[in-house]
């Protein structure tokens, strides 16, 4: 694991544009596609800003970069909390992204069927057993949760399913998530954590007994792949290292 820590979440954002930047366009000198899964939450909002402005809209080949999401809230794709118009109003719409390379989550059908729908989708990018993102973006919340991995909730322990769907009775909705299996395949896990709030719990994850149903953060460590967290200072502020 590698940590990176910048001063503030604008020092974050711009040194993650950077490295992301690079790292697409090394991936894109020895394959077609690169196939990006995008979180939700505020976090990412001011890197998606930047990577929509120049140089990056630019310098990165939009149309080669196909689209996913790590999770999504059931909530219409209009409501200000789905994760995908997040994407769609910092990015997507900026850069201009041909829409069969963009996939959602969907929300205007029954939350089980769009589970089944996105993973049936993976595995014409994926196979079983080999590498599948090439990058993984990831929020973690204040609780330790990541992508819908929720302290707590069954899901947290899915070792099949690519994709599931459950109630969150806490939040009173739907949600449709990765699994930490298929993320744990991925090439490359980049975590994004800024602000004090998140601080204790990032101690634990980082630096605390494996316990992933309280901390389903701790669940991703890719197999073969990287892991990276970007934090600001307030939330490695009560880190050791
Ligand atoms: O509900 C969610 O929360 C996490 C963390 O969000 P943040 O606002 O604390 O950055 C996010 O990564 C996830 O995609 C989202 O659905």
């Amino acid at each position: 694991m590698e940590l990176h820590i910048a001063q503030n979440t604008q020092e974050l954002s711009e040194n993650l544009a950077a490295w992301i930047s690079n790292y697409i366009q090394e991936v894109l000198q020895d394959q077609p596609i690169f196939t990006l899964a995008l979180s939700g939450g505020n976090t990412p909002k001011q890197l998606h800003m930047l990577l929509a402005k120049e140089p990056y809209k630019i310098m990165i080949p939009w149309n080669r970069i196909h689209f996913f999401w790590g999770d999504e809230r059931a909530v219409p794709f209009e409501d200000e909390r789905n994760n995908a118009k997040m994407a769609y109003d910092t990015l997507l719409n900026i850069v201009g992204v041909p829409e069969e390379n963009i996939h959602v989550m969907r929300t205007d059908i029954p939350p089980e069927e769009s589970a089944a729908a996105y993973e049936k989708m993976l595995h014409t990018y994926f196979k079983e057993g080999e590498t599948t993102f090439d990058l993984v973006l990831l929020g973690m919340g204040d609780d330790g949760h990541t992508l819908s991995l929720f302290p707590g909730m069954p899901v947290v322990h899915e070792q099949d399913a690519w994709v599931k769907a459950f109630f969150l009775p806490a939040q009173n909705m739907y949600r449709i998530t990765l699994t930490a299996p298929v993320v744990n395949n991925a090439a490359c896990v980049i975590f994004m954590a800024t602000g004090t709030g998140k601080s204790l719990t990032l101690k634990s994850v980082i630096e605390g007994t494996f316990n992933p149903d309280k901390y389903p953060s701790q669940l991703i460590r890719p197999e073969d792949g990287e892991l990276h967290w970007f934090v600001d200072e307030a939330a490695a502020g009560a880190l050791e290292m």
